[in-house]
């Protein structure tokens, strides 16, 4: 398989650092297509070295039998029109949040091999969740290829194109707001008189023991709280203040206002 990416922002390059760490796809049979390589600036990073990098999307998807598109929503319809004919028989995968296959067959035909995948940034880090939608004629063995593409950056499940707006809200955007509360627990520990960087650690850690735990233990979340929580203890009187500020509303508003968000884009 000969893959392009086109777009080499945070998106592309978590994608590529996952293939080549993995052994997915050899260096050499990849090229990767952003605008911003002509700019005199452009610095590639060493770890990219044996890859290919051009500024022209369609010098990057003349040899390649599977393109993805890493670039934003708001500008997928011009990368389109400018590969649609040189990318007909490829097969397309999209991560452009909200993007629809119908837009898609629109460029390439309603026989186009489309694939739609949501991941995150995790994946830099081999920790990613990408969920994947594949057109009805995508075949099993380019499924499993694509399933160990994404396969290298973490979790893979396989979903409905309905669902993907919902993903997008929550684990596209997730890590973000996962961040801001890893934030706010350390800035809480630095007001309650720990140095910055333990602070950190401790937050960081906690958040990663949490989910941790509610991946290998089976249990469900409101049980795991439970056993951390104490009668008349310190838990319970933290879990009363999160409850009077709505913590969990607003976090369920943050994924369905961010959901929303997504559907918007694809319109
Ligand atoms: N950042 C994230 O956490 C996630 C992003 N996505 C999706 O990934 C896509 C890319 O997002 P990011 O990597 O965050 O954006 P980014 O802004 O970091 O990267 C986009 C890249 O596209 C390049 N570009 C712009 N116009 C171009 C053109 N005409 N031809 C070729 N390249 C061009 C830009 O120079 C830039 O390097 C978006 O569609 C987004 O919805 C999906 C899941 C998570
Ligand atoms: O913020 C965004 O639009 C992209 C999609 C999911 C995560 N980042």
């Amino acid at each position: 398989m000969n893959l392009a990416i086109i777009g080499f922002g945070n998106m592309g390059k978590a994608i590529l650092s996952g293939i080549l760490e993995k052994d997915v796809i050899k260096a050499e049979k990849i090229i990767v297509a952003d605008k911003k390589v002509s700019d005199p600036n452009f610095e590639l990073e060493a770890r990219f070295s044996k890859t290919k990098v051009v500024a022209d999307n369609l010098q990057a998807v003349a040899k390649a039998d599977l393109i993805i598109l890493a670039v934003k929503p708001q500008i997928i319809r011009k990368v389109l029109e400018e590969i649609k004919n040189d990318s007909k028989d490829k097969i397309i995968v999209s991560v452009a949040a909200g993007i629809k296959k119908s837009l898609f067959s629109q460029y390439f035909g309603e026989k186009a091999k489309i694939v739609r995948v949501m991941p995150n940034t995790p994946a830099l880090v081999a920790s990613g969740m990408s969920a994947i939608y594949y057109s009805k004629t995508v075949k099993p063995h380019e499924k499993d290829f694509i399933e160990k593409v994404f396969g290298a950056l973490g979790e893979t499940v396989e979903i409905s194109e309905d669902k993907m707006d919902a993903v997008t809200g929550l684990s596209g955007s997730g890590p973000a707001f996962v961040y801001l509360f890893i934030e706010a627990l350390a800035d809480a520990g630095v007001l309650k008189g720990l140095d910055r960087k333990t602070a950190l650690k401790l937050a960081a850690q906690t958040v990663k023991g949490g989910a941790e735990m509610v991946l290998k233990s089976a249990k469900h979340p409101a049980e795991l709280k439970d056993m951390v929580a104490s009668p008349a203890g310190t838990t319970i009187t933290g879990l009363a203040e999160l409850e009077a500020n709505s913590f969990r509303s607003t976090v369920i508003k943050a994924v369905k206002a961010a959901a929303e968000r997504s559907e918007e884009l694809g319109n």
